[in-house]
C-alpha cells in the first residue's frame, strides 16, 4: 500500500523546484551525500531523519487577551461527567459588523488564474532558468530569498507560469516534457545514489513515491494525464514499479540541548485550566493536577523538567491517569494543547514500570507501541518528542515514513525499536517486509485520529488492526487523539476501541483555539493575490503560513510572491521529501517568514512562533479550518488567523464558520451572519462541505444541538484530499 497524505502521485518531472541553496549544498558533494547520510551510527537513539525547531524563544505575546472569558469557568473532577463553563458561546446573529480594514477589496491588479489546475501556462515574458529558476521579464534572475523561494516555486512555472493567459495553458504532457528537460542534468547532482533519481514523489507508479492514496485522490500517471486512483491501485510497496527513492532524511541533531530545546508557553497557558472538561464513560480515574501526581519515574520526570514542562495542561490532566489506568481513550482538546505529551508520558510510564528489554539488533523487531499520524513531517515530529521523553531510558524510538529510501527505514527498525511512529503507507510496507511484529503491541496510538479513520485512511488501519499477530482491541490499548472529531468518524473509531473506552472532550469538540484572533473578509477570488501582498508587507517578517486549496496554487501563490519580493516557501505533497522538509526548515529557522502551504501542514506541526495563519483560499470543511489556523496560537501564545471568503465559493461554510468564531468568541463580520442565515436549513444536518461539527461522545446519543441549531458533522470530501496527497 501505499503511504500518507504527503505523498504525491505526480509526474516527476513536474515535482516542485528546488531552493538554490538546497543546489549548491547537495552538489557540493559528489552524489550530494554530505546530505544524504547514510545512518552509520550504530547509536540506540541516533537515527530519525530531520530536525526540529530548537529555538528557545519567548512566545508571541501580541494579540488580543482573552482573559476574562473564561471566568469563573474551572474544571471539575468528577469521575464520569466533568463539566465546567466552556461553550457558552453566543447564538450567532448577535453579532456587529467587523471593523476589518480589510474588507472587501477591490480587483484592481489581480491576475486572472487559470482555471486549469495544472496551471502550466509556458510564458508571458517568463523565462526560467537551466535549473527551473524563476527570471522575470527583465531576465534578471531573483536575488537572495527570493531568488531561492522563487527558484521554479511554481511548478508550472518551469514552463513558466508567471503572467500567462488563461489560454497559454500547456498541456500536461508537454510541461513535464521541458520540465523533465530542464531538470535532468540537476537531478543527478542530488542523488545520495547517483542514479540520477531523486524523485520521492513521482506519480503513481514508484515504489515509495506515491505512497498511500485515498480514495479519489488525485494521481497523475506516467502519461501525465489525471487520473483517479484508489489505493489498490499502486503505491509504496509496488517495489518493482518506478525509480528508487533513495533520500535519506539527516539525522536529528542529538546533542541534550537541542533534544530539549523547546518554546515558551504563551501568556494564556495559564488559562487552560478555565477550559471546561467533560470526560464521559464508566469509571473513569480522576484527574490528575501535578505532574507529580502522575507518579512517574524519575528519569522522566526529569525529562519532563527539561523539556520546560512545569504544569500539565488540561488533556494531560485527563488523559494521563486514564492511560495510566490502562483505558481506551478517544480525546479531543484544542490545537496546540499538548496532546502528544498526553499519550506519551504514560506510555512510556507504562514501559517503564513494566521494565521493557532494552531494545538490540534484531531482523524481526517487535515494537510495544505503534504511533500512527498522517502526515510525514508530523510523525517525524511525534518521534522527536518520544525522543526527548525517552532519552535516558532504554525505550528506543524510531520513526519511519515514505518519501524516504526504504532501505534506510529498515535499517532504523532493526537496531531496536520499542516506539516505532510511522506513516501508515510505510508502516504496511515494513510490515508486509517482515521487519516489524505486531505481537508486542501494547499501544496503539492514532493522533490526528479522525484523519486517520476517514475515507482516506481508515482502511489502512483496519487492515493494520487486522494483521496477523496485531492483538484483538481488548488485548491492546488503543489511544485516539485530535482537536475534531466528527460523529461519524467517533462511530467508526469505536470497532478500534474496546467498548468501554473513555472520551475525553477539551472545550467545544473540534472548537478552535480561543488564543486565536480570527478575521474573515469577503475577498473576491480575483482580488485575493492583491490582500494577501497587503497583508503581508502589513505583517512584515512574522512568521506567516498561507493555506491554499490546491498543490498547483501553492507554488503559484510561492511564486507570485517571490516576484513581489516576499521571501517565501512552500510545502505540499507534489514537492519531493527532501524539498518538503527543507522547505519546513527554511521556514521554522526564519529563512523564509512565509510558507505557502495545502491542507498537508494543517493538521499537528507544531512550528515555533507561527504568528499568522492566512487561509488565502478556505478550506471545504470548518474541522480543516479550525486544524489550519490552530498552526498559531499554541500553548498559550497568541495568533491570528486571516481567511478570505469569496462569496462565490465559500457559502457553504458560513454557518460552520460563524459557529465556530461564535464558540471561540470572536467578531463576527455581520455580512457573514447574513450569508450563514440566508443559507441556513433546519433541521440541517450537515453536508459534506461546511458541515458543523459534532459537540459530544457520541455514545450519548444523538448529538446536542449547538447554539447555531445544526448538529452534524462528516467525513471529509474526497475532493478535498487533493491537497493531502
Ligand atoms: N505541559 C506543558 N507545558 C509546556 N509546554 C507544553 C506542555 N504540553 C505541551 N507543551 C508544548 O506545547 C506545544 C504544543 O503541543 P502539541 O504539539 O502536543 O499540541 P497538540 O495538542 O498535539 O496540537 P495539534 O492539535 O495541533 O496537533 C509543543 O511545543 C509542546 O512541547
Amino acid at each position: 500500500m501505499g503511504d500518507e497524505d504527503w505523498e504525491a502521485e505526480i509526474n516527476p518531472h513536474m515535482s516542485s523546484y528546488v531552493p538554490i541553496f538546497e543546489k549548491d549544498r547537495y552538489s557540493s558533494g559528489e552524489n550530494g551525500d554530505n546530505f544524504n547520510r547514510a545512518p552509520a551510527s550504530s547509536s540506540e537513539m541516533d537515527d530519525g531523519p530531520s530536525r526540529r525547531d530548537h529555538f528557545m524563544k519567548s512566545g508571541f505575546a501580541s494579540g488580543r487577551n482573552f482573559g476574562n472569558r473564561d471566568a469563573g469557568e474551572s474544571n471539575k473532577r468528577d469521575n464520569t461527567s466533568t463539566m465546567g463553563g466552556f461553550g457558552v458561546g453566543k447564538s450567532f446573529g448577535n453579532r456587529g459588523f467587523s471593523n476589518s480594514k480589510f474588507e472587501d477589496g477591490d480587483s484592481s491588479g489581480f491576475w486572472r488564474e487559470s482555471s486549469n489546475d495544472c496551471e502550466d501556462n509556458p510564458t508571458r515574458n517568463r523565462g526560467f532558468s537551466k535549473r527551473g529558476g524563476y527570471r522575470d521579464g527583465n531576465n534578471s534572475e531573483a536575488s537572495g530569498p527570493y531568488r531561492r523561494g522563487g527558484r521554479g516555486s511554481f511548478r508550472g512555472c518551469r514552463g513558466g507560469f508567471g503572467l500567462g493567459s488563461p489560454n497559454n495553458d500547456l498541456d500536461p504532457d508537454e510541461c513535464m516534457q521541458r520540465t523533465g528537460g530542464l531538470f535532468g542534468s540537476r537531478r543527478p547532482a542530488l542523488s545520495g545514489t547517483g542514479n540520477g533519481d531523486t524523485s520521492q514523489s513521482r506519480s503513481g507508479s514508484g515504489s515509495e513515491r506515491g505512497g498511500y492514496k485515498g480514495l479519489n485522490e488525485e494521481v497523475i500517471t506516467d502519461s501525465g494525464k489525471n487520473s483517479w486512483k484508489s489505493e489498490a491501485e499502486g503505491g509504496e510497496s509496488s517495489d518493482t514499479q518506478g525509480p528508487k527513492v533513495t533520500y535519506i532524511p539527516p539525522p536529528p541533531p542529538e546533542d541534550e540541548d537541542s533534544i530539549f530545546a523547546h518554546y515558551q508557553t504563551g501568556i494564556n497557558f495559564d488559562k487552560y485550566d478555565t477550559i471546561l472538561v467533560e470526560v464521559s464513560g464508566h469509571d473513569a480515574p480522576p484527574a490528575i493536577l501535578t505532574f507529580e501526581e502522575a507518579n512517574l519515574c524519575q528519569t522522566l520526570n526529569n525529562n519532563i523538567a527539561k523539556a520546560g514542562y512545569t504544569k500539565l495542561t488540561p488533556v494531560q490532566k485527563y488523559s494521563i491517569p486514564i492511560i495510566l489506568a490502562g483505558r481506551d481513550l478517544m480525546a479531543c482538546a484544542q490545537t496546540g494543547s499538548g496532546k502528544t505529551a498526553a499519550f506519551l508520558l504514560p506510555i512510556l510510564a507504562h514501559m517503564m514500570r513494566d521494565g521493557i528489554t532494552a531494545s538490540r539488533f534484531k531482523e524481526l523487531q517487535e515494537p510495544e507501541c505503534i504511533i500512527v499520524a498522517p502526515t510525514r513531517e508530523l510523525v517525524n515530529q511525534i518521534y522527536l518528542e518520544a525522543r526527548k521523553f525517552s532519552f535516558g531510558t532504554c525505550v528506543r524510538a524510531v520513526v519511519i515514513y515514505g518519501g524516504t529510501q526504504l532501505g534506510h527505514s529498515i535499517r532504523q527498525i532493526v537496531q531496536g525499536c520499542n516506539i516505532l511512529c510511522a506513516t501508515p503507507g510505510r508502516l504496511m510496507d515494513i510490515i508486509g517486509k517482515e521487519k516489524i511484529g505486531l505481537k508486542q503491541i501494547k499501544y496503539l496510538v492514532l493522533d490526528e485520529a479522525d484523519r486517520m479513520l476517514d475515507m482516506g485512511f481508515g482502511p489502512e488501519m483496519k487492515k493494520l488492526i487486522s494483521c496477523p499477530g496485531m492483538p484483538s482491541k481488548e488485548q491492546r490499548q488503543t489511544l485516539m487523539f485530535s482537536a475534531t472529531f466528527p460523529e461519524e468518524i467517533q462511530r467508526l473509531a469505536a470497532e478500534f476501541l474496546k467498548s468501554n473506552y473513555l472520551f475525553v472532550a477539551v472545550g467545544q469538540v473540534g472548537g478552535a483555539c480561543r488564543d486565536v484572533q480570527q478575521t474573515v473578509l469577503q475577498v473576491g477570488q480575483f482580488s485575493k493575490r492583491e490582500k494577501l501582498v497587503e497583508i503581508l508587507r502589513n505583517i512584515g517578517d512574522e512568521r506567516t503560513m498561507v493555506f491554499v486549496e490546491t498543490k498547483k496554487k501553492a507554488d503559484f501563490i510561492a511564486t507570485f510572491l517571490c516576484q513581489e519580493k516576499i521571501s517565501t516557501t512552500s510545502i505540499h505533497g507534489d514537492r519531493e521529501q527532501r524539498e518538503r522538509e527543507q522547505a519546513l526548515g527554511d521556514f521554522r529557522y526564519g529563512k523564509c517568514p512565509v510558507l505557502v502551504a495545502t491542507s498537508v501542514a494543517a493538521r499537528g506541526l507544531d512550528i515555533e512562533n507561527v504568528q499568522h495563519v492566512i487561509n488565502f483560499d478556505l478550506p471545504s470543511t470548518i474541522d480543516e479550518y479550525v486544524h489550519r489556523i490552530g498552526r498559531t496560537g499554541r500553548c498559550g501564545n497568541t495568533g491570528r488567523a486571516i481567511s478570505f471568503f469569496d462569496l462565490e465559493s465559500d457559502n457553504h461554510l458560513a454557518q460552520p464558520l460563524v459557529k465556530v468564531l461564535t464558540d471561540a468568541q470572536q467578531d463576527v463580520p455581520a455580512w457573514l451572519e447574513e450569508i450563514a442565515f440566508s443559507t441556513y436549513i433546519p433541521g440541517f444536518s450537515g453536508s459534506t462541505r461546511g458541515n458543523v461539527f459534532a459537540s459530544v461522545d457520541t455514545r450519548k446519543g444523538k448529538s446536542t444541538l449547538n447554539t447555531a441549531g445544526f448538529s452534524s458533522s462528516q467525513a471529509p470530501n474526497p475532493v478535498d484530499d487533493e491537497s493531502w496527497d
